[in-house]
């Protein structure tokens, strides 16, 4: 799971680790489960991503506009954090997701084994090689994940010729594979189905 972690020092002044894609989208799938914490001098509360409270975080109208414009210029956002507590700036950090625990390797990555992803000699990634009927399939298909990678700031190794799409998939921040590539393996499974 990832969390929006918010300590607010005071009413004005809020430092946050926000997974950048969950501001960009609030409604990207990976994201739903999210859990915001927004510390501050009364306590710690938790609130779900669906709740008024994140509503609020992610900012509405010309305010959400310029949250994110912020984003993509300087990873520095203003964020409207509650009612209660305020705004302030925002620093936004990424969380780094975990490697594959052995048992997420056996319930996620074995589907996609199945699938004809295969492990890759000497590396903890996964890789598969897609034809497609012609070029432009083949690039449309790539187009379709390289938006889903910007959103999800994970990109995948890959090299196109005609109709052809070889990819492999790791998580060079943690050396070798994630949740992260479990999702954009699982997209490309299916999209591929509409070809
Ligand atoms: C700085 C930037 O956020 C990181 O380098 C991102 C970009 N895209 C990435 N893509 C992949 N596949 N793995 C990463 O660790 C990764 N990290």
């Amino acid at each position: 799971m990832n969390f929006l972690k918010i300590s607010v020092a005071n009413p004005t002044k809020c430092i946050a680790m926000i997974p950048k894609v969950a501001l960009l989208n609030p409604t990207f799938p990976q994201y739903q489960s999210t859990t915001l914490t927004l510390t501050h001098s009364h306590g710690a509360r938790t609130f779900s991503s669906h709740s008024r409270e994140v509503a609020a975080a992610h900012g509405a109208g010309s305010e959400k506009k310029h949250l994110w414009s912020q984003i993509a210029t300087d990873n520095r956002a203003r964020l409207h954090a509650t009612r209660h507590l305020g705004t302030g700036i925002v620093t936004l950090q990424r969380k780094k997701m975990p490697k594959l625990t052995e048992q997420e390797r056996a319930e996620q990555l074995q589907p996609l084994l199945s699938a004809g992803w295969s492990m890759v000699e000497g590396r903890d990634a996964i890789y598969k090689e897609f034809l497609f009927k012609d070029f432009n399939q083949a690039f449309g298909f790539m187009t379709s994940v390289a938006l889903l990678a910007e959103k999800m700031d994970h990109h995948p190794e890959w090299f196109n010729v005609y109709n052809k799409v070889q990819v492999t998939m790791s998580t060079h921040d943690v050396g070798g594979l994630s949740g992260k590539d479990i999702r954009v393996a699982n997209f490309m499974e299916e999209l591929k189905k509409r070809y």
